[in-house]
Formats: C-alpha cells, sequence, structure tokens
C-alpha cells in the first residue's frame, strides 16, 4: 500500500471568501482529482481572499507544516489590481518551474483567447511542487485534464500528465492515475515494476 499523497487546495478569491458566491474552486478540484488519482490521496483545503501576506503564509503552512507534496491553487492570476497569486508564489518557491506556466496557456488557448492573461506560475518550494490554476471553476479541468476532440481522444494533454514524475523527483509519493483521465507521464526508468 502507498503512502498517501497530501494535497494542498488553495482557493484564492475575494468574494467566494467572504461569501458574496459559493467557492467552486476547491469542490471542482476535488471533483477532479477524485477522477484522476487511483493512489491514495487526503486534501488540506483553504478558501482565502486575494491578500499576498495570507496567500504566501498559506502556502508556507501546507508546503512546511501539512507535509503537502502538491499544492493547486485557483484564481488571482489575472492582470486586476487585487490579483497576486503568482508574485506570493514566486516569493515562496525556491526554484521556479516555468512550463507549467507555459503549457497552461498553450492549452487554455484551446477554449478561451483571453487565457494569455493569465499570469500562472508553478515553483518547487521544499519538497512540494505549487501550481497556479486560474480562478474559472471550469478551467481547472481543462488545464489539469487538457483538450479532447469531439470523440474523447486527447488533443492536447493536460499538465497534470507530468506532476507525478516531478513529486517523484523531489521525494514525494508514487502517485498513480486513471489513465482514461490522464495519464501520467514517467521514463521507463522511473516506473515501479507492477505499477503502470
Ligand atoms: N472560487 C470561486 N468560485 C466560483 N467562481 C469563481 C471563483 N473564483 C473565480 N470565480 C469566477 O471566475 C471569474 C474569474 O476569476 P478571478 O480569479 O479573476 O476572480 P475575480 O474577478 O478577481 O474575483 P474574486 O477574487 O472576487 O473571485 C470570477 O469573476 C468568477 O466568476
Ligand atoms: N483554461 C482556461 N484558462 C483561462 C480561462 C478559462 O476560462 N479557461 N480564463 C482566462 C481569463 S478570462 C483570465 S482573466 C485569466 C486569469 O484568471 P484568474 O484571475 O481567475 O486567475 O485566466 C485565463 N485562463
Amino acid at each position: 500500500m502507498s503512502t498517501a499523497i497530501r494535497i494542498g487546495l488553495v482557493s484564492i478569491s475575494d468574494r467566494a471568501s467572504d461569501g458574496t458566491y459559493e467557492d467552486q474552486g476547491i469542490p471542482a478540484l476535488r471533483e477532479w482529482l477524485g477522477r484522476a488519482l487511483v493512489s491514495p490521496w487526503e486534501d488540506v483545503a483553504r478558501l482565502i481572499p486575494d491578500e499576498r501576506p495570507l496567500i504566501e503564509q498559506t502556502l508556507v503552512e501546507l508546503a512546511d507544516h501539512e507535509g503537502c507534496s502538491l499544492i493547486l491553487t485557483t484564481g488571482g492570476t489575472g492582470p486586476s489590481p487585487r490579483d497576486v497569486t503568482p508574485e506570493a508564489t514566486l516569493a515562496v518557491g525556491h526554484k521556479e518551474m516555468p512550463g507549467f506556466g507555459e503549457e497552461m496557456r498553450r492549452i487554455s488557448l484551446n477554449f478561451v483567447p483571453t487565457a494569455i492573461l493569465s499570469r500562472q506560475v508553478a515553483v518547487i518550494r521544499g519538497s512540494c511542487l505549487i501550481v497556479n490554476l486560474p480562478g474559472q471553476p471550469k478551467s481547472i479541468r481543462e488545464t489539469l485534464e487538457g483538450v479532447r476532440a469531439g470523440d474523447g481522444s486527447v488533443r492536447h494533454v493536460g499538465i497534470f500528465a507530468a506532476i507525478p514524475y516531478c513529486v517523484d523527483l523531489i521525494g514525494g509519493p508514487y502517485m498513480e492515475t486513471d489513465e482514461t483521465v490522464i495519464k501520467a507521464f514517467r521514463p521507463k526508468s522511473a516506473v515501479r515494476p507492477g505499477r503502470p
């Protein structure tokens, strides 16, 4: 039995956190991970406003004290004055992982021309990978799972395909996925015997 990975889910929204509307970020993240992951996992969820010190403090708490190997944030990546998630993420990161942001913007352009307005980044802090997703709840599935053709075949692979191997490389638990949702890619040498 493999160790359950702890995944931080951080919804960053002024209006969801003050009750103006119901938060759909954390439910959407849970729903997608529930379909995508076949190995054990548990989440540590936080709903917070777009306040840079609070975002930094939350990311540090989840990475350093809650034992999260992966944190997914949603919201606050756009150009508005209150959108500061990328700045907070970069401030707590030890190493930037630019490929995630680049690839998410490419994937998202298949859905909306305003994809280029998302300044999303990803970083490694210690043994935790932190990835920003946009705030629109539907963008969670779009970026993690990618683009499908009308017949369900994959046209553009989602960024989650690269996350299990990245977590391996930083010392986290071995994550396995349901390949009908997202196929995790690992080099052959990194695939554990008896596992996909
Ligand atoms: N947590 C959320 N729950 C439900 N819908 C959301 C959430 N976050 C964002 N949205 C929707 O996605 C849109 C774009 O997200 P964005 O992060 O830019 O929010 P915003 O316009 O800065 O406002 P806020 O921070 O108050 O959610 C929002 O205007 C809202 O319609
Ligand atoms: N996949 C996907 N990416 C997306 C979107 C979307 O609907 N789907 N919305 C875009 C829009 S309209 C904005 S303003 C930016 C920033 O969103 P955020 O401030 O909610 O993080 O994400 C962009 N990326």
